[in-house]
């Protein structure tokens, strides 16, 4: 089953409680939580007292995306925060199994995400341990860019390999530029959770741009 993970970045920060709560009732099954410091992108969103504040709105499970530096200093703040998966990224940490280790040492779900430069390879060695696996789809830092065709053939490294493993929990989630014409491409690689901002949160239907994705990776 494809998950559609809608964005917050893209959405009304102004109202976010009601942002997260419409998503839920429009279909969406994880709610996405795109955090930025700045230094490891080129923009700044928003920390963990903002995941605190819209837990309560939603009973869907809290996809905290971490595209920060030093994400360890700041892992335990948002596990408390009640984010049900945290994602680092591969190039942010020097001692990966670590911090990966320390994110589940917290009853949270791992995952580590992946920037359409870096190889599949970056994370072999911690792949056993992983909850899930994110393949950029675009350069992070901001919504709306365009998706980059070159990580398909990565999203289909990442899921053999996974099989060959006989890992078949762990989510690949994509996430950048996702629409009702690249979901196809991705979930056929093997992607099976589906970041979606603008084309969420930037359409005035929520419920029907959902639904539009769902429906162009045949309902599933
Ligand atoms: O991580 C992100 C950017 O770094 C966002 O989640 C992503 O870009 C979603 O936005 P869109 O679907 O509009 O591309």
């Amino acid at each position: 089953m494809i998950k559609i993970a809608p964005s917050i970045l893209s959405a009304d920060f102004a109202k976010l409680g009601q942002e997260v709560a419409e998503a839920e009732k429009s279909g969406a099954d994880w709610i996405h939580v795109d955090v930025m410091d700045g230094h490891f992108v080129p923009n700044i969103t928003l920390g963990a007292p903002i995941v605190s504040a819209i837990a309560p709105h939603t009973t869907l499970p809290l996809d905290v995306h971490l595209m920060i530096e030093n994400p360890e200093r700041y892992i335990p703040d948002f596990a408390k925060a009640g984010a049900a998966f945290i994602t680092v990224h591969a190039e942010a940490c020097t001692h990966l199994h670590r911090v990966v280790h320390m994110i589940k040492e917290l009853g949270v779900k791992a995952g580590v995400a992946l920037n359409p430069g870096t190889p599949a390879s970056a994370i072999s060695e911690v792949l056993e341990d992983l909850d899930l696996v994110l393949v950029m789809t675009v350069n992070p830092g901001f919504g709306g860019q365009a998706f980059i065709p070159r990580t398909v053939h990565k999203i289909r490294q990442i899921r053999q390999r996974l099989n060959e493993l006989s890992l078949f929990n762990v989510h690949i989630e994509v996430d950048g530029g996702i629409t009702s014409e690249t979901a196809p491409l991705v979930t056929e690689a093997g992607a099976d959770v589906l970041v979606a901002g603008s084309a969420v949160y930037a359409q005035s239907d929520r419920a029907a741009a959902i639904s539009a994705i769902r429906r162009s990776v045949g309902g599933k």
